[in-house]
């Protein structure tokens, strides 16, 4: 596996549950593959569950790391080419990428979306470059459209937690005070799509319609309430205006409707339904306390799941070089 960007990057997904199911019984099961092997991770944004569960995978198959973030410390990079770097970027992407490439074996990036240029954005340029010029298999952290080691780590979370054969399960969108790119929920939705027995329901309000090829055939529904009745799981988040119905409104907020905020009625609504979300998360804004503290929230567990998901990926990469 020389990427790691979408679900189909993994191959059978039920082979891929089975493997995460394996590790989580015995994670340092495969310790010898990571022998004298080095992972280097790149951030260009913050993180807690990223930084951390990557590197405690990285260390579980016996691998050394290597993390970098790009804003503090190393030099500030020019990522378009045929600028005239006369400003305040003394290093350009693609001398500073096959760089790094010669000091590991495998390579995660963080790169959030910059949420001006769509098309830059839902090119993953940056990413892209990455994969294009250091000569190493790479895997997303977060990049500008998708987050797939949280969207695996939550599919374990559903299986683990699922009191049905079939789960609803509802994608919410939430207010928020900042512009929030649409990686999560992009991803989330690739993968409900992708896994076998799930009833996935997307909500948001008009105007937040994700990128058509993430949706797939998902239902999509406007009622908020409608899409909570008898739901398994609830996964809230925010996302900034994907720019699909006005590509002039992308990366903006268009709405910031309160009465889309996870409380106890809208879990009132559900099949005595399970709270998610992939943290940092603004209580009161996308969830009350009361939910996100609630016997039903599972936002501690699916972020200890981070550490199993990105375990079989690093263990596949592994298993490839
Ligand atoms: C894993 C989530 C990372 C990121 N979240 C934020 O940037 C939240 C920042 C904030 O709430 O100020 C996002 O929404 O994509
Ligand atoms: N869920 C997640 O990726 O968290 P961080 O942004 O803290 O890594």
């Amino acid at each position: 596996m020389n990427c790691f960007i979408n679900v189909e990057d993994l191959g059978p997904l039920d082979k891929a549950m089975a493997e995460a199911f394996e590790i989580k019984n015995d994670r340092y099961k495969y310790q010898h593959l990571g022998k004298n092997k080095t992972l280097m991770m790149i951030f260009f944004n913050n993180s807690l569950r990223t930084r951390l569960s990557t590197q405690k995978a990285a260390m579980n198959l016996g691998m050394n790391v290597i993390v970098l973030d790009v804003n503090a410390g190393a030099w500030k990079l020019e990522t378009e080419r045929g600028v005239i770097m006369d400003g305040d970027k003394s290093e350009h992407l693609l001398e500073a990428i096959p760089v790094m490439g010669c000091y590991c074996d495998l390579i995660g990036v963080r790169s959030f979306a910059g949420l001006t240029d769509r098309e830059y954005d839902y090119a993953e340029t940056v990413l892209q470059q990455f994969i294009k010029y250091s000569g190493r298999p790479v895997f997303a952290m977060e990049t500008a459209t998708v987050h797939p080691l949280q969207a695996f780590a939550d599919l374990i979370t559903i299986e683990e937690h699922k009191v049905v054969e079939r789960p609803k399960v509802v994608l919410t969108w939430a207010p928020h005070c900042r512009a929030l790119p649409q990686a999560v929920p992009n991803s989330f939705a690739q993968w409900m799509n992708a896994a076998p027995d799930v009833d996935f329901v997307i909500t948001h309000p008009e105007g937040y319609e994700l990128d058509p090829k993430f949706v797939g055939n998902a239902r999509v529904e406007y009622d908020q309430k409608k899409a909570f009745e008898g739901a398994d799981f609830i996964y809230a988040k925010n996302w900034s205006n994907p720019g699909v119905t006005n590509l002039a409104d992308y990366g903006k907020i268009t709405s910031k409707d309160m009465s889309w905020t996870v409380d106890t009625e809208h879990m009132s609504w559900t099949n005595n339904g399970k709270f998610m979300h992939c943290l940092p998360v603004r209580r009161n804004l996308i969830v009350t306390d009361d939910v996100i503290e609630s016997p039903n929230s599972l936002v501690i567990p699916e972020a200890a799941n981070r550490e199993i998901s990105c375990s079989v990926v690093i263990k596949r990469m592994l298993e490839a070089l």
